[in-house]
């Protein structure tokens, strides 16, 4: 399957620098910040998301030169990055399918650092017997950006595994920073991931006083 259009893979979109200072940034959040999931852990910077609004929280100063980066590319329109949510997958680790859903402006841009990982896209709409799935390869110190149709109408997942196999589902690897030949075997390491989105219902904290 081809992958749709509205998956953009930009490589090298951050230095080796800028990706050395958000890993330290990272590893240096206070533990209490961290949400530990089964197979995962996350931080939400910006607010949690939620249906009836995000309240809204100052973002750190380290992040503001990525949310610029994604807000010059234009692809937010009039809309401005508010939220980031750092995801942490160790080797084996990954992210069941799933949709983003009604939360989010429907544009999607992940920053990758410390380890590549395969990021497989599947159609809402797909049958047992015909699963389309395509996959990119996510290197280090790329974005990726998923939108519109893409955003709505595909499931994204990381897959638990600790060594991805390059194959011909893979649709991006004329755009990737490494040249891999079908059938390489590449090892994960700990991998941070940056996903900066618009969160277009937010309030401020309302403290209700009682008199
Ligand atoms: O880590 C990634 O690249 C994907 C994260 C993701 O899909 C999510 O948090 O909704
Ligand atoms: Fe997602």
């Amino acid at each position: 399957m081809q992958c749709p259009e509205t998956v953009i893979y930009i490589p090298n979109f951050i230095t080796s620098d800028e990706e050395r200072q958000i890993l330290a940034a990272v590893a240096s959040a206070p533990k209490p910040k961290w949400t530990q999931l089964l197979n995962r852990r996350l931080i939400n910077y910006g607010g949690v998301p939620h249906k009836n609004g995000m309240i809204a929280e100052q973002l750190p100063k380290w992040l503001q030169t990525y949310i610029d980066k994604i807000n010059n590319l234009g692809i937010l329109e009039d809309k401005k990055a508010n939220h980031v949510l750092v995801n942490e997958y160790q080797p084996g680790q990954g992210i069941m399918p799933h949709t983003d859903g009604p939360l989010f402006h429907p544009v999607i841009s992940t920053i990758s650092c410390g380890s590549h990982t395969v990021l497989h896209l599947q159609k809402t709409s797909a049958t047992v017997e015909d699963v389309q799935m395509c996959e990119i390869l996510v290197e280090p110190r790329s974005l990726l950006l998923i939108k519109d149709d893409a955003y709505h109408n595909y499931l994204h997942s990381i897959e638990e595994c600790s060594q991805d196999i390059i194959g011909e589902h893979v649709a991006n690897l004329s755009l990737c920073e490494n040249n891999h030949e079908l059938g390489t075997v590449l090892t994960r390491s700990c991998r941070i991931s940056l996903t900066i989105r618009h969160v277009p219902k937010t309030s401020k904290m309302q403290i209700k006083l009682g008199f």
